[in-house]
Formats: structure tokens, sequence, C-alpha cells
């Protein structure tokens, strides 16, 4: 099969099917993500969009079809060759070590490529880990939490992350602090899958938007969304 995809490609999913156990929960899954973009994968609850991250990271390990990213094939690799490619995974349950202290969980995982963030630099671009650096996981707020999540995927150089429902039980202002931090994001080169269920959050920072029902692509919208097309979103989202 020809794949015709965009010049400035990073990742294109072919035919992705995957299964937890006996239980196929991916059905052919087809999209690609241009370099530098932020794309969201919208849908439903258990629409298959955190298997989908997860089948990219290596994290579910029975899939097949092709993840081809920047021309290596990956639907064969494990996790830990797939973060070493540089994809990192920021998952919704955010994963921070209640014991550990901010410092502690931040330097945890290693430096896998050139180019990271230093410790100064994160600490310079969230000024609240650097006030809270000695206090332990289980102390830190909701958004702490996750500003916490994101940093420590920031420091080991991975360019391409997979960010599942950063927004997800957080007030409003720390939302729109992490829509700015993912702005930034961009801006640096950073290419950016976000699952989301928000819609507004997803439209205020992606540039491309996808929509999972069952495990497939039913659509995809661009970010100049026109009224007609919001519509068709909301009620994707039952919203
Ligand atoms: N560890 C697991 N074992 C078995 N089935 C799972 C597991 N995790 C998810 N599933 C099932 O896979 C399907 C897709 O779930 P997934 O979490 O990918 O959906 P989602 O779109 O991310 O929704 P949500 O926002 O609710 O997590 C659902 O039917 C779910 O019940």
């Amino acid at each position: 099969m020809k794949i015709d995809v965009h010049p400035n490609t990073s990742l294109v999913v072919r035919d992705l099917q995957g299964w937890y156990a006996e239980s196929k929960v991916i059905h052919g899954m087809n999209f690609e993500v241009h370099e530098g973009e932020i794309l969201t994968l919208l849908g439903r609850n258990g629409a298959g969009k955190t298997s989908t991250l997860r089948a990219i990271m290596g994290i579910m390990r029975k899939r097949t079809g092709s993840i081809n990213f920047r021309s290596e094939e990956l639907i064969n690799k494990r996790i830990y060759e797939i973060a070493r490619k540089g994809i990192a995974y920021c998952p919704e349950e955010r994963a921070i070590f209640a014991s550990l202290d901010v410092r502690e969980n931040l330097t945890l995982p290693p430096v896998l490529q050139s180019g990271g963030m230093t410790d100064a630099e994160l600490f310079q671009a969230f000024p609240n880990l650097q006030r809270r650096a000695s206090s332990r996981g289980t102390r830190l707020s909701g958004g702490e939490q996750q500003m916490l999540a994101i940093a420590r995927i920031l420091r080991t150089g991975s360019r391409f992350l997979l960010l599942d429902e950063p927004s997800e039980g957080l007030a409003p202002v720390i939302v729109k602090e992490i829509g700015e931090l993912l702005k930034k994001l961009k801006q640096r080169g950073y290419t950016i899958i976000l699952v989301e269920q928000n819609w507004r959050f997803a439209r205020s920072v992606a540039d491309r938007h996808v929509v999972v029902e069952h495990g497939q692509v039913v659509d995809t919208f661009t970010a100049d969304v026109s009224n007609t097309d919001v519509s068709r979103v909301q009620r994707y989202l039952g919203v």
C-alpha cells in the first residue's frame, strides 16, 4: 500500500489494531501527526484514546499495523526503545511518586536525548515547582502534580509528547496555564498528541483534531473549525 503523507510528517499510524489480553479495543486507526503541531484525539469515555497513546508508546504490547516515526517502524519495538527515539508519555493519572519530593520526582527518569530542559530551565518555567521543590508528591495540588508530570518528561530530552488529559480535574485558571505552557512548547518545536474530552481547552491549543469512536478515527478537523463543525464535534462528544 502506498502511503501518501504530508512532507513534514512526524508520525504515521496506519491500520493500528490493539488488544488488552483477548479484548480488542483499537480497530484500525489511521492518522498522522506533523512535525511541530499539536494534535488532539477527541472522543467519549472508552473510545480508545488512551489505548492509542499506550499503543504508540509500546505499553500496549499486543498491537498490529504500522506506527512509523520519522521513517522508523515502531510496531515491534519495546517501550524503552520507543522512549529512546524521543517519544514520551504523560499518563492521565500523572504517576507522581507520593513518597518522593518534587526534585526527586523530577530527576527520576533518565535523560535519554540531548537538548532536554535543565533543572534550572524547568524551575524557571515552573516557578511553583521551585517553591515546592522539597514537598512530597502527596502534598502537591492537582495542578502542581500535572505540571510536575509534564516537567519530568521535558527533562528527558524527548520532543514528541503524548499527553493524556492534562486538563482533567483542574480549575479553569490552571487549565489556562497548561494551555499557555503547551503553546510555548509548540513554539519551541515540540510535537504533541493530546488526548482530551475538554473541547474548549482542546480548541484553544490544538492545530488539528482527530475524533475517535470505537477504536477508530471517524473524523478530522483543523483548528479553524466553522460553527457547523463545532456542533458536529459537540455531537461526537455528547456535550
Ligand atoms: N487495562 C485494560 N484492560 C482491559 N480493557 C481496558 C483497559 N484499559 C481500557 N480498557 C478498555 O478499552 C477501551 C478503550 O479505553 P480507553 O481508556 O482507551 O478509552 P478512552 O477513549 O481513553 O476513554 P477514557 O477517557 O474513559 O479513558 C474501553 O472499552 C476500556 O474499557
